[in-house]
């Protein structure tokens, strides 16, 4: 074996490992909230609906159960749900709500009770959830009902499966791509010869004649490779902009090509901007978690709509009209033999839909899901030439592999000088169940890693940059903001695109006053000194955590009376307040913050710098809190917080 290659079953154990220490760490906190914490307490926490009544069900998309729930009116609410957390994409259990007398006995038997589902719509009065394909139908739902949202282990389960598979795969059995994603075979050599880039359709010429350099350069190196190409985007470098090329060229090449992302916004992102060129596309997802704008590509929604659909259509009305008989009846036996029917009509409507998805799926030349959404079974026996995974450096290894074990090629995109995708676990090495004990680098490798190692990272150490292109015009940042990242990130490789390296507050498309906060494109207020101590609230907690719940701990009253200050003084000289945000890294500054800002100015968005990488506004506040005599900036030393806006 090549000194570098890794050990596939032990890595593959040791992610299983990492993995079920991450799950636990998730489940345990809201686990132990369900289990301790009053059904009152869970909604004023916002994390459940009380007092609801069932009203109607109805065949949503995909044959699945859609319950109407409202406002028991005998609460005395006016029928209005009151405030909570819960939003449509969010995995609820809706059960049979306990009464306070009988809580603490009704607990465990309430586990096994309820059915779960999704969220689809959620308004002042009334939420839907569309039931799990398990969850038929809500038999047994009865009385006063409560929804309250659980943690979702799906993506675990995939993740899981898809590890166990790559760990029992024999060597004879590994592909090109997983040989090479490994370091047992290094990539194919790759030419940006003119004459090897005539390929089928001959001379490469761009769709979008507004690409700059390094973005078409990206795009040919992305081409030729054979096995893996890596897009490394800095913030605001036109990263999915080159992507859509991408796409477009690999199309006009007659490839087939599967683009996944971790987060549906990832996904969607991209179904947005490729709608408009009018390829025979199909978005795979859960239509309650889609983007309304992407809605007309889901599978779900094409499988009501189009011609294919039609198999289903007949089912489908006979299903709701025996729903609709359903209320009509009082007497149990009868109601028991609708139920019954409808258990049969909802496996022909299955079958049927199967058929139809088979035949949906099979016509798209792109098809576009979540990392974990690409192990459904909707593409279980669909060989794609390439898999894009965007916003790779944002995903977990794991999640990566989901659609890899049969992939031929990989082209991932992102920013591997970002912040990591965020873990929960303490985990920073693993017990390798069945590592070998050899002591390679390659395997010491696998034995140190954590679950914030991402497969871009690890490809780039493995591999060396002749794997990537960089983007290094940004779009995004007056040229003096950029220095810094530039600068520290990434060797001063950055250029500002004309339209924004001297732009300025003052310069906005509405009436800005000329003065010196609109003027400069970046302002310091300097902090040091005693006028502006932290705040610890709980010193154990920095030492025993890190990243979020350390992040709750810091505070600067002072400094956060500046940002009000500064605040007013934007406001004051007309930019308007919904272009601005305040973002810090520690969440006792956030709800600090929330405190003095949130009444007088609504439309002003708060938020930590974790939570708002990758977005823009015009101008941002960032306020970072720290300042103690001994100089300490505790998570801040991670350079990659500091960038990325
Ligand atoms: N070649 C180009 N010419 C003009 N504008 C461009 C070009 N490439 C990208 N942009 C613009 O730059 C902005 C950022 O592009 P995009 O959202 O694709 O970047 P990204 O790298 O994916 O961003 P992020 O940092 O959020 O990951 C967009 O407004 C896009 O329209």
């Amino acid at each position: 074996m090549p000194p570098h290659a890794l050990d596939i079953p032990a890595f593959a154990s040791t992610q299983l490992s990492l993995l079920s220490d991450e799950l636990a760490a998730e489940t345990a906190s809201t686990s132990a909230l369900l289990s301790s914490t009053s059904p009152t307490a869970l909604s004023r926490a916002g994390l459940a609906i009380l007092n609801l009544v069932l009203v109607s069900q109805r065949t949503g998309l995909g044959g699945k159960t859609v319950l109407e729930l409202e406002q028991d009116h005998a609460v005395g609410n006016a029928g209005e749900i009151g405030d909570h957390g819960i939003r449509v994409g969010d995995i609820v259990k809706v059960g049979e709500q306990p009464k306070g007398s009988e809580r603490k006995k009704d607990k465990a038997a309430m586990e096994g009770r309820g059915v779960e589902g999704v969220v689809v719509r959620i308004g002042h009065k009334a939420v839907q959830v569309a039931l799990g394909k398990e969850e038929e139908d809500s038999e047994g739902l009865r009385g006063r009902l409560w929804i309250v949202k659980i943690a979702n282990d799906v993506t675990y389960r995939r993740m899981n499966q898809t590890m166990e598979s790559l760990r029992k795969l024999g060597e004879g059995q590994y592909t090109t791509l997983i040989r090479v994603l490994f370091g047992l075979d290094s990539p194919s050599p790759v030419s940006l010869d003119p004459v090897e880039m005539a390929d089928p359709v001959g001379q490469l010429e761009f769709c979008d004649p507004t690409l700059n350099d390094s973005q078409k350069d990206a795009i040919r190196f992305a081409l030729v490779s054979k096995e893996v190409a890596l897009i490394h985007g800095p913030p605001g470098t036109g990263k999915t902009y080159t992507l859509i090329e991408l796409i477009l060229q690999l199309v006009k090449r007659k490839l087939r090509i599967l683009v996944c992302g971790p987060s549906n916004i990832s996904v969607d992102n991209i179904v947005e901007r490729l709608a408009p060129h009018k390829l025979p596309i199909i978005r795979l997802g859960h239509p309650a978690r889609l983007l309304p704008s992407v809605l007309n590509h889901s599978l779900d929604v094409l499988t009501r709509t189009s011609d294919a659909a039609e198999i289903v259509k007949d089912v489908r009305k006979e299903l709701d009209a025996k729903q609709a008989s359903i209320k009509k009846t009082r007497n149990g036996r009868e109601r028991r033999a609708i139920y019954g029917d409808m258990k049969e009509l909802r496996k022909e409507y299955r079958e049927r839909e199967k058929q139809c998805v088979t035949n949906l799926v099979g016509g798209s030349k792109v098809v576009l899901a979540t990392l974990h959404g690409a192990g459904g079974f909707q593409l279980r026996n669909e060989r794609f030439d390439v898999v894009i995974i965007d916003e790779a450096s944002q995903a977990l290894e794991a999640q990566c592999w989901v659609p890899l074990l049969s992939a031929k090629k990989v082209i991932l995109a992102g920013d591997h000088l970002q912040l990591p995708p965020t873990i929960k676990s303490m985990n920073t090495k693993a017990q390798p169940g069945k590592a070998k004990a050899d002591s390679s680098p390659a395997n010491k490798e696998i034995r140190e890693t954590t679950l914030e190692v991402t497969l871009f990272d690890r490809l780039l150490r493995l591999h060396g940059a002749s794997i990537k292109r960089m983007l290094t015009t940004q779009y995004r940042m007056h040229e003096k903001i950029m220095k810094f990242p530039s600068d520290e990130m990434y060797d001063s490789k950055l250029i500002a695109a004309d339209a924004v390296k001297g732009r300025l507050l003052k310069d906005l498309p509405y009436e800005v006053q000329d003065n010196d906060d609109t003027r400069e494109a970046l302002v310091f207020y300097d902090t040091q000194g005693g006028s502006f101590p932290e705040k610890v609230e709980d010193e154990r907690s920095e030492k025993n955590t890190k990243g979020a719940i350390m992040s709750d701990s810091k505070s600067n009253e002072m400094e956060a009376a500046l940002v009000k200050l500064h605040v007013m003084n934007l406001i004051e000289a007309g930019v308007l307040a919904e272009d601005i945000a305040v973002v810090t890294p520690y969440n006792a500054q956030v709800a600090l913050l929330a405190q003095n800002l949130k009444e007088q100015y609504p439309a002003i968005e708060l938020g930590s710098v974790d939570g708002f990488q990758g977005r823009e506004k015009e101008a941002i506040i960032v306020s970072l809190v720290r300042s103690n005599p001994e100089h300490e900036i505790g998570f801040l030393a991670e350079k990659r917080r500091l960038n990325g806006k």
